[in-house]
């Protein structure tokens, strides 16, 4: 058979089913206006099971499963249209939540201000503060929480935490931190993380039995540290590490850190960038205690609980896609205490004042069972 005649007839009932398609969209308006008068829910379970019972029955031989799939999702496209009339007659919908939260600043991204870092000087996280302002007077703070602590009481503006490892993934305890203090994230960086091998001047590799670190560092270097075959040591931070070593009298201890703590603890680099993968970068954070969008925020963070059924990830998936949203991190996280309920962090290259971005927050309602906004801003390279 001739291509060219399957195409045709492809055409023909591609118009057809864009016609009908077309067709039962327009009614998610008639739908969502009477769902708005009665105040009755956009999601219908129980005639959703009816609906795909029936769709199944009457498929053609062979296309059950098809048939439930395709029509899961038109399901799925005329929710997603009903929520979206409903939230925007609604005042109360999350994106109008969220818009209430914070204005877009005119003002640019400070030069100069006062900003707190977890560790010691050295951290890796006062390289990213150096990076991120021209001026920046840092303070010290010896945990993730104290860090957290000095910019909602206003000691410090702003906070720079370590937020995400290309190796290591995700750090937990400063994504709940952010959770629970409800912080934002008003800009970000990336940094190359190279881990060096830091020892009392005079020592050897052969000398080393023990090295001390963050346990990210060491994570992100152990099979390095394996082939070594030493003990490892968890400490607050690597500049920490650094200082432990200098102040140990041992040649037998050695710390994961930076080449700036080698200087300024006065450590020789046995050995150089030591990671197991040389491509290790970790993303930091600003922190702000109000929620700020400066000019030229064109990412944002949001965290989504779903509700545990079939397809929840996919359907919000799927809506990021059909809003042309490029989703630049996902990354997946137990509840705690639930039994295998998931909670996910998205990253979207999307500004917040974007009519994309409102669309998709107000067509999450009916898979997830929470939703945080964490912030919109510039991803510093
Ligand atoms: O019948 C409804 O109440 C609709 O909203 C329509 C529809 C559908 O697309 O078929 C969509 C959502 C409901 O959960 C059930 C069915």
């Amino acid at each position: 058979m001739d291509l060219t005649d399957v195409r045709s007839q492809i055409d023909e009932i591609d118009a057809q089913l864009l016609d009908l398609f077309g067709r039962r969209m327009a009614l998610a308006r008639d739908v969502a206006q009477s769902k708005l008068e009665t105040g009755k829910a956009v999601f219908d379970p129980a005639r959703e099971r009816e609906k795909l019972a029936d769709v199944a029955a009457k498929a053609p031989d062979g296309l059950q499963e098809q048939s439930v799939a395709l029509f899961s999702l038109l399901i799925s496209m005329n929710k997603a249209a009903q929520l979206r009339m409903i939230n925007a007659a609604r005042k109360d919908s999350p994106s109008h939540r969220m818009r209430a939260s914070f204005l877009p600043l005119e003002t640019a991204f400070p030069a100069r201000a006062t900003v707190c870092c977890q560790g010691v000087e050295g951290a890796y996280s006062q390289i990213a503060a150096c990076k991120l302002f021209s001026i920046p007077s840092i303070t010290f703070a010896p945990t993730f929480a104290g860090v957290f602590r000095a910019v909602t009481e206003g000691a410090c503006e702003f906070g720079v935490l370590p937020i995400e490892n290309s190796t290591a993934g995700s750090v937990n305890a400063v994504y709940d931190l952010l959770g629970s203090h409800g912080c934002s994230i008003v800009r970000a960086v990336r940094l190359k993380i190279d881990h060096n091998l830091l020892a009392k001047p005079g020592a050897t590799l052969a000398d080393i039995r023990e090295v001390v670190s963050h346990s990210q560092a060491l994570n992100q270097c152990a099979a390095y540290l394996e082939r070594l075959g030493v003990r490892t040591t968890v400490c607050e931070n690597t500049a920490r590490a650094a200082e432990l070593v200098s102040t140990s009298g041992r040649t037998d201890l050695a710390a994961l850190s930076s080449r700036a703590c080698a200087d300024l603890y006065g450590l020789s680099v046995i050995e150089r960038a030591v990671q197991d993968s040389d491509a290790n970068y970790t993303r930091f954070a600003v922190i702000s205690r109000e929620p700020a969008i400066y000019p030229g925020a064109d990412h944002s963070s949001i965290q989504l609980t779903l509700k545990s059924e079939p397809g929840a990830l996919y359907r919000v998936l799927e809506r990021i896609y059909a809003l042309n949203i490029d989703l630049v991190k996902l990354e997946s996280r137990p509840v705690p205490g639930s039994d295998f309920e998931f909670t996910f962090y998205f990253d979207l290259a999307c500004p917040a004042v974007s009519p994309a971005f409102a669309t998709l927050l107000d067509s999450l309602d009916d898979v997830c069972s929470e939703m945080r906004y964490f912030g919109s801003y510039t991803e510093v390279l």
